[in-house]
């Protein structure tokens, strides 16, 4: 079980520590489990002056799996784009064709008054993100900015799918759905981009070899507001790359916090990488304040899907709960009555769980 661990910046490092405190854990009980390390963005371009580097790229492919903090940081985006910490995700995304991005936003229980939604609204919320993750206006070109034929300055990108990139993760999708809630609800803006309109199209055609899965279809902008509005309506959800980055942070919110939804990003054969859904928060990097447990869960993924290691993954995942019902809290989701602690103390709480 060769696991690449790629820290990042700001909280990177100190989430993925605790990440690392669950795997070494289960790999002193025998887990046959591999660390490596590697620097990717704003770390990878101070050590080798890219985002992602040779070094990294060569030990990202010989990885099983890979687990990331976060990249990013404001001192990095005075650089040129190529360079940037987000370019070197983008890359590595890319580059090992992990085009299946599932984030699953689920309310624990012990967390109800920590959703931005009242309990009844919430209460028992499931529901799994599938984003596309390689294709979209995040790589299609031409992109950049130029100067037009009036000699003013405009900035373009180029909102592109590939029937082929629609179909293949259509598939996710439903066959995510078959083992779940049965529907799937295909989120575009068919109303005004070609892009979205031949989305809808294929994900129609992909339907038909699924009869026992609901298709619905919904334009990205009601998806917002039914995301607040009703949100269990929900069961699997499949957009492309951008409504998907957006409306997975806004889901991510009725769980109480962004640092409580993992993801898991695939290829075809379960080859993943495996990091929260946030970013690398510089407002509290260094502070040890930083939810661990959407990192923690992400390992947990990691277990499930690329090591069809479920009783490891659902053991994770239980340990996760424990702490939570035992009281303890971040500060993200600290409420009255709950003992905050920090990230490193988190961490050893799921380990002392496990
Ligand atoms: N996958 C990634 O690596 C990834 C994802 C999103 C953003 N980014 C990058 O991260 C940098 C910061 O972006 P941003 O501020 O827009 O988004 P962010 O997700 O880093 O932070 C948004 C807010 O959520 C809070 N937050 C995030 N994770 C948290 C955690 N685990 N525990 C507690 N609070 C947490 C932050 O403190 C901040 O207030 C940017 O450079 C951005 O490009 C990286
Ligand atoms: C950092 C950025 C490139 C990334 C994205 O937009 O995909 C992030 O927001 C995410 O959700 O993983
Ligand atoms: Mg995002």
């Amino acid at each position: 079980m060769k696991i690449l661990v790629l820290p990042g910046d700001g909280i990177g490092p100190e989430i993925v520590a605790q990440a690392k405190k669950v795997l070494n854990k289960l790999a002193a009980e025998g887990m046959p489990i591999e660390l490596t390390e590697a620097p990717l963005g704003g770390a990878a371009y101070d050590q080798y002056g890219s985002p992602y580097p040779e070094f990294t790229q060569k030990l990202a492919r010989e990885a099983d799996a890979i687990l990331l903090g976060a990249v990013g940081g404001p001192q990095y985006d005075k650089l040129e784009r190529p360079l940037r910490p987000e370019r070197g995700l983008l890359a590595i995304r890319k580059d090992l064709n992990l085009f299946a991005n599932l984030r699953p936003a689920i309310l624990y229980p012990e967390l109800a008054n920590a959703s931005t939604l009242k309990p009844e609204v919430v209460s028992g919320l499931d529901i799994l993100i599938v984003r596309e993750l390689t294709g979209d206006i995040y790589f299609g070109q031409p992109r950049g900015i130029r100067v037009n034929d009036n000699g003013e300055r405009e900035g373009f990108n180029t909102m592109l799918y590939a029937e082929s990139e629609i179909r293949r993760i259509g598939h996710v999708a439903f066959q995510a759905a078959q083992k779940r809630g049965k529907k799937v609800c295909s989120v575009d803006k068919a109303n005004v981009l070609e892009t979205t309109e031949f989305w809808k199209e294929i994900m129609t055609d992909v339907a038909k070899e699924y009869p026992d899965v609901e298709l619905s279809h919904m334009l990205v902008d009601n998806a917002a507001m039914q995301l607040v509005k009703a949100p269990k309506q929900f069961d699997v959800m499949v957009t492309g790359n951008i409504f998907g980055d957006i409306l997975s942070d806004e889901a991510s919110m009725l769980t109480g916090s962004i640092g409580m939804l993992p993801s898991a990003s695939l290829d075809a054969n379960n080859k993943g990488l495996y990091e929260p859904s946030h970013g690398s928060a510089p407002d509290i990097a260094g502070k040890d304040v930083a939810n661990p447990l959407a990192t923690i869960l992400s390992a947990a993924m990691l277990l499930r899907y690329t090591f069809n290691e479920e009783a490891a993954a659902l053991r994770i995942e239980n340990a996760v709960k424990k702490v939570l019902a035992d009281g303890l809290r971040t500060a993200d989701i600290y409420e009255a009555g709950t003992i905050k602690v920090g990230c490193s103390a988190m961490g050893d709480a799921v380990v002392a769980a496990l």
